[in-house]
């Protein structure tokens, strides 16, 4: 793995997010495509993005009862991306069986696509956790326990917050892969997310993959905006 910077693809449409792309000389660069753009779009959208080869994290984060997730998976596996997702929230069985799905619907020597199972969304807080979700364990101890969860059941990793991280990888071994969202710099407005670092935070705490995008896709500059993700979360 080599520490890729996956860009949110959060646009509407398929010749919105081309034509950021495009304008900005992004081509090729990992990507994630969300459930706003694969909704709209469907399948063609990975065909589309594959032609430029990017690698592509398809986000649609599953979370239904163990055989509708594995029949799912087993049909996204055919679609050829890298990494897909669900939500560790379905269990430990419904986790198990997105691997399955995933494994059968890879033709034989051929690479299933990673599968990483989300925690808890950096959008919550600890107080949401408590009173919304009805989760009265701490954020971090909520946290911990769901990787575990996650990592008997034979996914490759987990998405969490930065600040989760070395936790994690205590508890679960430094190959089980750590992908953050809710990167921010200093200067970012924090919009939705609520456990937040910078891409400079992620490298030191060890996340395995960072994942950015409307301090990128809405910025003045987009171009210089990615380099400058690139920059600290590579620089040595
Ligand atoms: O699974 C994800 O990618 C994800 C998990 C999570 O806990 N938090 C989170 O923000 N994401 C995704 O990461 C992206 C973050 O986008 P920005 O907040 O614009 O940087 C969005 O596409 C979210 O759907």
């Amino acid at each position: 793995m080599n520490k890729p910077v996956y860009l949110a693809l959060d646009f509407q449409t398929l010749s919105e997010a081309t034509a950021f792309l495009q304008n900005n000389e992004l081509q090729g660069v990992p990507v994630k495509v969300g459930m706003e753009l694969f909704y709209r779009e469907g399948p063609k959208v990975i065909e589309e993005l594959k032609k430029n080869e990017h690698p592509i994290f398809l986000d649609l984060k599953l979370h239904d009862i163990p055989n509708t997730v594995k029949s799912a998976m087993k049909n996204l596996a055919s679609i050829g991306v890298d990494i897909v997702n669900v939500h560790t929230a379905g269990g430990l069985h419904m986790m198990t069986a997105a691997k399955e799905g995933l494994d059968r619907g890879t033709n034989a020597n051929v690479k299933p696509p990673l599968l990483l199972a989300v925690t808890q969304l950096t959008s919550t807080d600890e107080k949401m956790l408590n009173r919304e979700l009805g989760i009265s364990w701490s954020m971090n101890r909520t946290i911990e326990e769901y990787a575990a969860l996650a990592c008997q059941s034979g996914v490759d990793g987990v998405i969490c917050s930065v600040h989760e991280v070395p936790l994690i990888k205590k508890a679960c071994g430094r190959a089980f892969l750590t992908c953050t969202p809710g990167i921010r710099f200093d200067d970012d407005r924090l919009e939705d997310q609520k456990r937040v670092a910078t891409p400079r935070d992620a490298k030191q705490r060890g996340s395995d993959m960072i994942v950015m995008g409307r301090s990128i896709t809405r910025a003045i500059h987009p171009k210089k905006q990615y380099e400058r993700v690139v920059k600290e979360w590579k620089d040595e």
